[in-house]
């Protein structure tokens, strides 16, 4: 387990996978429990267990969590922990659905300072400070492949997939479609109508450090730490397509 002096990038990857064990147990030791029993029970096993983490490693400072009240003492602190438990509750809840993760990030004087994404049930965590080159595309003339929600696609984003030739790969999880742009899965995952600021934090956070340009559906940049934490929108899109998502959202949106 991570210690007090260890740097933030390291307590963002330990809280993210230590969370992520106690989901995994949770799943596994409770086959009792399903549907929205499994997902409340995740959602609070894994705050509760951040929560206490964070007390630990870092007293100091403010959460936003998901599943916490809003504590605004957060707006005066100069760093914040932006975390989502349990990202992709309802594929959690869908034994033996592997797209679901935990989000912790690090928000320091007004921009994203460290980040993890943990994939529990695929015993992965992408991490900002580790960056992985990204692979190539398998076929670099091929349609664009873009990740979609599995149970709730945005209507726009089906139709900018029509207006690219885009191939739309449903999945569940915000953390799980951003990290299936890094590991080559997809190559873009854009979305809108709906996310709050722990759905794309970490994402975004572990984004930045692999070197790609994640911004919002008008091109601005992601703030967060903000009074309302709606951020109902993302771009996140390899370099090679980005121009062509760019073009196609214009239109799009218009
Ligand atoms: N229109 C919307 N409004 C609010 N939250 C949304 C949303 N669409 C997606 N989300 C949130 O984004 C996360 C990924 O959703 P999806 O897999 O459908 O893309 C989910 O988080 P949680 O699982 O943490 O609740 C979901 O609640």
């Amino acid at each position: 387990m991570s210690r007090p002096d260890a740097d933030d990038h390291e307590v963002a990857a330990a809280v993210a996978q230590e969370a992520g064990r106690v989901l995994l147990a949770l799943r596994a030791d409770r086959p009792d429990l399903d549907g929205r029993d499994l997902k409340d029970a995740g959602d609070r096993a894994a705050h509760v267990h951040i929560l206490d983490l964070l007390a630990r490693l870092r007293p100091e400072d403010a959460v936003l969590s998901e599943e916490g009240a809003d504590d605004h003492r957060r707006l005066d602190a100069r760093r914040v922990w932006i975390v989502d438990p349990l990202d992709g509750t309802r594929e959690f809840s869908e034994r033996p659905r592997d797209d679901w993760a935990v989000h912790v990030a690090l928000w320091e004087d007004g921009a994203l300072a460290a980040g993890a994404v943990a994939l529990p049930a695929r015993d992965v965590v992408h991490r900002m400070d580790r960056p992985v080159p990204l692979p190539p595309r398998p076929d670099e003339d091929g349609p664009v492949r873009l990740a979609v929600s599995r149970s709730r696609p945005p209507d726009f984003v089906v139709a900018l997939a029509a207006l690219l030739g885009a191939e739309l790969v449903p999945m569940g999880s915000a953390g799980v479609k951003a990290m299936a742009v890094l590991d080559g899965t997809v190559d873009a995952y854009v979305h809108g109508g709906g996310q709050y600021e722990w759905d794309s934090a970490a994402p975004v956070a572990v984004a930045l450090g692999h070197g790609l340009a994640p911004t919002r559906l008008d091109g601005s940049p992601l703030v967060y730490n903000r009074p309302d934490p709606w951020l109902p929108d993302l771009v996140l899109a390899r370099p090679e397509v980005l121009a062509e998502v760019r073009s196609a959202l214009e239109e799009t949106t218009a």
